[in-house]
């Protein structure tokens, strides 16, 4: 599913990825855990493909990520991936239900479709009541799940997280968490999460441990 080979990565001077090598499995959920300034952002965000590597290969689905013109990789990662960060990013603006259907819509899906998607997915995350909350009228932890059905809106295959219970009191980082494997349960996604949280570090199916800017176990 996600073949990164000899990932190197350089801010000006700076060598933050040092030759990064990583095979994850579809469906496997693996965690990325380290001390602050490791390169474990930089690693994700480079997998999400929302930075370039300096160096390395990366073949995601079987597809050369250096390969793919701007354009492309765009329509790829709104296709392929799915983000959850910290702090949730939602629209302020918008509703839940909005908020959760605008990848689709940038995917062109008629708004039927994506609201039909978004209900159900809200149902899954028992949050129907809810879809015509805005942001700030939801708890940190509705918001979360808010926005883990945003990244689940195209189906992508795969889903990034970081820190994505980094904000959330232990109850609701522990729901959040075991949503993760019941999605993984139910549809099969892959899912690659950088974590401080120990718990979540350990419940995954491999942790995987940074130390300037290697993988080191
Ligand atoms: N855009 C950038 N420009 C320059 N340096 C950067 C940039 N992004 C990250 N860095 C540097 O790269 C190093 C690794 O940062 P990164 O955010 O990947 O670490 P991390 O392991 O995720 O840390 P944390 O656990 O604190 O989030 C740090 O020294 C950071 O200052």
């Amino acid at each position: 599913m996600i073949q990164a080979h000899n990932i190197h990565k350089y801010y000006d001077d700076l060598h933050v990825l040092k030759g990064v090598d990583l095979h994850i499995k579809k469906s496997e959920i693996v965690s990325i855990v380290g001390a602050s300034g490791a390169g474990k952002t930089t690693l994700l965000q480079i997998l999400g493909t929302l930075d370039h590597f300096s160096e390395g290969e990366l073949k995601i689905h079987n597809t050369a990520i250096a390969t793919l013109n701007r354009k492309e990789l765009a329509k790829f990662r709104n296709a392929s991936l799915g983000f959850i960060f910290q702090f949730h990013q939602l629209l302020p603006e918008f509703t839940a239900l909005e908020n959760i259907c605008i990848p689709a819509f940038i995917k062109k899906t008629q708004k039927p479709e994506a609201e039909k998607r978004a209900k159900q997915l809200l149902k899954f995350l028992g949050l129907s009541h809810r879809e015509s909350h805005k942001p700030n009228e939801l708890s940190g932890g509705e918001q979360q799940r808010v926005a883990v059905a945003r990244a689940l809106i195209n189906n992508p295959e795969i889903i990034l997280a970081d820190e994505p219970s980094g904000n959330l009191d232990t109850e609701s980082a522990e729901n959040l968490h075991n949503l993760f494997f019941k999605l993984r349960d139910e549809f099969g996604q892959t899912f690659v999460i950088v974590t401080h949280n120990e718990e979540l570090a350990e419940m995954a199916d491999r942790k995987l441990v940074m130390q300037d800017g290697v993988i080191v176990s």
